[in-house]
Order: structure tokens, then sequence, then C-alpha cells
């Protein structure tokens, strides 16, 4: 074959193999820049099995290069023993020989490797290993995972039993540590969204080691390589609100779906799960209590589980993981959020655990934001920390935000935005210089009262000159309504950790029921708030559910930043425009209770005007 040939068709298999049979990642596949690379390397077979037996210099350093771009994210796993267009399997001599290559390479990159899983083929061995970065003690990986599932499914009790290795009596032992208000100890029912860490060192052991029952968080975080931030929600329905806040807001990147073997799928089950289809969180099912659960009983539940994944709402393909070589293979292929893995456990006899250990420890993140773009990051929780002061916590979205660096917080009523200083950034409780876009993180911020910040506000880079909106579009579907949802419409929106009311202004369609489709103007009730178009959404009141994405921004100019003339001009023509129903500018009871009392009204000049806006916004949207 001539040599531009041997290299297309190298390419062209190499692109198509990505995916391998059983989802590894190996050396072979190509690297972004291959096609700089392929010049540089043309007289060598790099793509052949047995590459890393006894590569030359040039080889070497490709391989390296290689395994660099893989580690960008701080781990891969990929495989020995397999080329292109070749029988895999190598000899015990070979196989040997590149490991030891692999092992050089890992060091040079300060990373380690583990054998996963081996197989015998033809021509010899294969085998998968994890090659993990080791991190330095300020930073690690950070993976979220949102646990959901009905009342009493077992969710406290498992996060109790991974994140405190103690297993449960079946009486409510192990979750005892996590709950954190008095009515939850008492209730046996998780009522807010807790946070739980499970640390894992580079070669993938578990970190946690409670001392007389606690978790020393800034040392798990210090030793481990890798995080599992676990988003502990609650399973009850008169906290569906906050399960979903903790879904949109917290961020996760996968999602635990427990059933209970007995229960099986009832109450909240397929909420939740619809919940996660909807934000396009990717699901595994854990199964829990098999140690008090009948075959025939756990037989039923499985059947039903598997029934659901794969209905045309879902459109899942269930694997039940039985095994290591199961952990492995699902732990590869579950990026395609087309697989749901299964596992079941029991909490009190430890069955399977080591299992689902596993699966958390080779669970990769899958978007991977930009750090180079200014930085953005949304709020989720707010606390006044004594000797501290205001704390925020929430996530990154991109960008690096660094000790000292001044972003704006905001929007606030008006929908401003003032400039902060960072004074001290924790992740985890760990106190670090910096924090990625990506990951989750509290601030200590200088001269901000905790009354001054709410869920959904954002800190971000000046750059972005963030602009607040009271309006926008999202493309939903209509998940359930009793009825015919019509314009004035209310309902909680629910966009990343923005939680707000907000009235539909008008609609692409004069109704809509269960099932349809159709671009909405909505409106924020309260105060605007800082979002972006194609964020999720959901928009929910009682048994009404609608999903979709934000569409269009309607971005407000907040009133003080305008000349005296461009505010009366401005309000000159809002009028008209509310006339055609499109608006954007605050509505405030208060003002509208002035306007009513008539004095403003006589002024003639700009206070008139804003005044006359804001009472025919009030008008228009109907309160
Ligand atoms: N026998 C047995 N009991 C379990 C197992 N897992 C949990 N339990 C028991 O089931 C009960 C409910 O467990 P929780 O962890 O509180 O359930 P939950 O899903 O967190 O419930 P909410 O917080 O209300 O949403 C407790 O009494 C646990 O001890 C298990 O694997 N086997």
């Amino acid at each position: 074959m001539c040599e531009s040939k041997q290299r297309s068709s190298r390419k062209n298999l190499a692109m198509g193999d990505m995916e391998m049979e059983n989802g590894a990642t190996s050396l072979f596949e190509p690297s972004i820049d291959d096609d700089d690379n392929m010049s540089d390397v043309s007289d060598v077979d790099d793509f052949a099995k047995n590459v890393m037996v006894s590569p030359t210099e040039h080889q070497f350093t490709t391989l390296h290069n290689r395994l660099r771009e893989r580690l960008l994210h701080g781990e891969t796993i990929y495989e020995i023993g397999v080329g292109e267009s070749e029988e895999p399997g190598l000899n015990e001599k070979d196989m040997e020989a590149s490991i030891a290559t692999l092992e050089a390479i890992a060091t040079s990159l300060n990373a380690q490797c583990v054998l996963l899983r081996e197989r015998t083929e033809v021509e010899g061995k294969v085998k998968e290993f994890l090659v993990r970065k080791e991190a330095d003690q300020e930073d690690f990986m950070e993976v979220r995972v949102a646990v959901v599932g009905n009342v009493d499914a077992g969710k406290s009790t498992l996060l109790g039993v991974l994140t405190h290795g103690e297993l449960d009596n079946g009486r409510g032992f192990a979750r005892q540590k996590l709950f954190r208000h008095k009515h939850e100890m008492e209730s046996g029912r998780t009522s807010s969204v807790g946070n739980d860490i499970l640390g894992f060192d580079t070669i993938g052991n578990v970190i946690n080691k409670p001392v007389h029952g606690n978790l020393d968080w800034t040392k798990i975080c210090q030793q481990s390589s890798k995080v599992i931030t676990f988003i502990d929600l609650a399973g009850h329905e008169k906290y569906l609100k906050t399960t979903v806040f903790g879904m949109t807001g917290h961020l996760p990147d996968f999602c635990m779906l427990m059933v209970g073997a007995n229960a099986g799928v009832i109450g909240m089950t397929k909420e939740h799960l619809g919940l996660a289809l909807a934000l396009n969180v990717p699901v595994f099912v854990v199964i829990t209590k098999i140690d008090m659960c009948p075959p025939n009983v756990l037989t039923e539940t499985l059947k039903m589980i598997q029934r659901v994944l794969k209905s045309p709402g879902c459109r899942k393909m269930p694997v039940l993981v039985q095994n290591t070589d199961d952990v492995v293979c699902c732990a590869n292929n579950f990026r395609s959020e087309r697989m749901c893995p299964i596992f079941q456990v029991s909490n009190v006899s430890g069955e399977n655990l080591n299992l689902l250990k596993m699966f958390m420890n080779l669970l990769q993140i899958t978007v991977c934001p930009d750090l180079s773009e200014p930085a953005e990051f949304q709020i989720d929780s707010t606390f006044s920390v004594p000797g501290v002061g205001t704390v925020v916590s929430g996530t990154a979205l991109k960008g690096t935000i660094r000790l000292n660096d001044t972003l704006m917080l905001g929007p606030d009523q008006l929908g401003n935005f003032i400039p902060v200083p960072i004074k001290s950034i924790h992740r985890k409780r760990l106190p670090v210089k910096e924090v990625k876009g990506g990951q989750t993180a509290s601030f200590a911020l200088k001269k901000i009262k905790k009354q001054q910040i709410r869920k959904g506000m954002v800190l971000v880079s000046p750059s972005l000159n963030p602009k607040a909106c009271w309006e926008f579009e999202g493309d939903i579907l209509v998940l359930h309504h009793p009825t015919t949802i019509s314009p004035r419409y209310q309902a909680m929106v629910h966009v990343g950790s923005i939680r707000q009311t907000a009235t539909i202004l008008s609609m692409s369609q004069d109704h809509l029921r269960t099932g349809d489709k159709a671009t909405c103007h909505f409106r924020f009730i309260k105060y605007p708030e800082y979002m972006k178009d194609n964020m999720r959404m959901v928009f929910r009141e009682g048994r009404t559910k609608a999903v979709g994405a934000v569409s269009k921004i309607y971005p407000h100019v907040p009133i003080e930043q305008s000349s005296r003339h461009q505010r009366v001009k401005k309000s000159n023509q809002d009028n008209a425009l509310h006339a055609t129903g499109h608006h954007n500018e605050p509505q405030k009871a208060s003002k509208r209770g002035r306007r009513r009392r008539g004095p403003a009204m006589n002024r003639g000049d700009l206070q008139a005007g804003i005044e006359q806006l804001e009472t025919n916004t009030f008008e228009v949207v109907g309160n």
C-alpha cells in the first residue's frame, strides 16, 4: 500500500474504532493533531499492537504525546495488545515489555497505571489499564453524582455506607451520619440538598477514613486524586422543589437512581428519572435491599426497571452489572448516555458494593469546560460564617477564578452587577488558590451582606459585561398538565440555580396540553436573572411539568445606566412595545401604588415616564 493510502486507511480505521467493542480507548486512537503527527511518524508503524514492545525514540515521543493529550482531564482507560487490522493479543513477554513502556510514559507524565481487566484472545493477552495523574495537594478531579429515588429507597443509607465505610443495620444506622437537621433525624427523611464526598487515590483506593464517626474533608481532598461529590436529594414528593433545584442548580455529571428491591418502581422514581433525562444527565440505577427481598420480587423489580428504561420515553439500554468486567465495560461506554448500568446491592450485607465503588472510581466527566473563557460561577447557597463574613458556594461554569480576582456579582433586584473581590476560595473545605470551570467551590466575599445575595445570582468576569433579563423565550415540551396551558399561566422556572416563578406572556400555540411543544415567552415575576441561551429549563407547578431549553434572552438595561434623555426616549419606545406585549423593565408594586395615587403622573418628567412604563408592564403581565 502506498504511504499516503496507508496513512488515510489507518486514520479512518482508527476513527471508526474510537468506540471499540468494549468501549476502551487505546493509545492507537488518533490524537487531535494527528494530521500534524502523521508526517513525523509515517516511517514507523506506531499503530501496530506491538509498538510498545520496543519503541524507537520517535515512537516513544509519539506515544508520550498521545498519552499526555488523553490525560488532559486527569485520567484515561485504554488497552494494550490491540492494533489496527491485526488479531488482538500479545504473548507474555511482549505484554510485559509493553506494560513497562506504558509505565515509563505514565511516570514521565506524573501518572500511575492500574490493571483493570484482562482477556485472552487468539494471539495472546489484551489488558486494560486505568492511567490517572497524581494530583497535587490542592487539586483533584471532581465528579458530581446526584442521588435520587423514592422515599426509603436507601439513598442516605448507601451514601453513609460508601462514605463512612461501615455497613447499615437495616434500621437507619448508616444514614444518621448524613442528616443535617433535627427533623431529618427524627423522621428519617432527607429534606434538603446534602453533599457527601468519596475520595479515591491515584490507584483507585478509597481515601475516606472516619475518625470517631466524622470525616475530615480537607484531608480527604488533600490525599485524593479524584473526589466524587454526592448530591443527596429528597425522595418525598413534598420536597420535590428542592430535588429539582438539586438536579438543575448543582449541575450533576451523573444521576444515581435508587430503587428499593422490594418496593420496585414506585412513587417519585419515574418522576426523578424523567428529570434526569430532561436535563440530559446520564443515569445509572442502584437497586438496594437485595438482602431482604425474595428472589421472585427482585426479578419482578428488575423486569419493571428494564421495561421503563427501554420505553420510548427513555430509550435506554439497561445492562446488569454482575462482575468487574461489566463495571469496566459500563464505565467505558457510559459516556454514550444510552447505556444504563444497573447495580444490585445490599447496604446491610455489603453485597456488590465493591462493584459500585469500582464504577464510581472509573466515572469520567464527559464535558470539560473551556478554561480560557471568561469566568462564570453560579451561586447555589449562601452562608454567614462567623469571623469570615459572607460565603457563597456554587459551581464554576467556565474559565478560572483565582484568589483576589474581582468578579461582577449580580443581578440585584434592579438588574445591576457590582464588582466584588474574592477573599478566599475553598474546594470541599480545602483552601485553594484557584477554581476551574466544572468545579464546585465556596468564596468568601468582601463587604457583602448575606441578605444581598440569593440563589441564582452569579459571579462573572467583568469582561463579559453581564446583563440581567426579565424576559426570555424557551422551547418547551409539556410532560404533564391536567388541562390546558394558556398565556398568563404561571409556574416555577428552574434554570441552573435560578428558581423563580415566571409568567407565560405569549406562546407559539394558543393552548398547550400534555405532549405539546411550543416556544413560550416568559417573564420573571420578582427580579431579573442572569441567563444564557441553550440552558436546560424545567417549568413546573404542582403536577404540571414542562422541560426544554432557553432559546432567546431579552437583556435588561438597568435604568441607572441610561442618560436622562435616553430614559425618557426608551420609556416612550417601550410603551409602544407594550402594546404588542414586548417589554423588559422591572415591575414593582410600590411604584404601582404611587402611580395609582396619581401625583407622579402630573410631573411629566423622567419619573413619570418610568412609572408609566412600569404600570403598563404590570397590566400586560396581568398581575
Ligand atoms: N435491609 C436493608 N435495609 C436497608 C438497606 N438500605 C437501606 N435500608 C434501610 O431502609 C431505610 C430507609 O433508608 P434511607 O437511606 O433513609 O432511605 P432514603 O432513600 O434516603 O429516604 P429519604 O431520605 O426519605 O428520601 C432505613 O431504615 C435503612 O436502614 C439495605 O440494603 N438493606
